[in-house]
């Protein structure tokens, strides 16, 4: 999963100074970061609309949508997707401690 994630944040990144009328992720970006945070924030509602009213094919089609426009919001703000993996390993590594240090007590 996270290399198809990867792979992906790689296109964006690519696409970003593409003809905004051939690139969605050009078009996006032309907006800027109020225009990507926007999309992203209809997506955030779409995929809670479609956890709470639709069904598993809903859910799945709003939260790729929901992720896309995440990566493409990262892009924009210069943030890599890899930091973003880094920092969900690092507090894996914390749970891991922390369920360590439980077990002894
Ligand atoms: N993974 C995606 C992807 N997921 C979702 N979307 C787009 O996100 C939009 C979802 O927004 P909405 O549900 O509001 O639909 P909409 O009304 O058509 O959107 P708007 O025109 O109002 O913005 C749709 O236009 C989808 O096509 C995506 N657009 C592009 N990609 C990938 O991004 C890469 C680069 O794409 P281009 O920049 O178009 O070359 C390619 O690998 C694409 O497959």
């Amino acid at each position: 999963m996270t290399d198809t994630l990867t792979l992906l944040s790689r296109t964006i990144a690519a696409r970003r100074d593409a003809d905004p009328a051939t690139s969605y992720v050009a078009k996006l970006h032309a907006g800027g970061p109020p225009l990507i945070a926007r999309k992203l924030g209809e997506e955030a509602v779409e995929t809670v609309v479609a956890a709470l009213t639709g069904d598993a094919k809903d859910l799945t089609g709003e939260a790729a949508d929901l992720i896309f426009h995440l990566l493409v919001l990262l892009d924009a703000r210069g943030v890599a997707f890899a930091d973003v993996t880094a920092e969900l390993d690092r507090r894996e590594g914390m749970s891991g401690i922390a369920e360590k240090a439980a077990r002894k007590t």
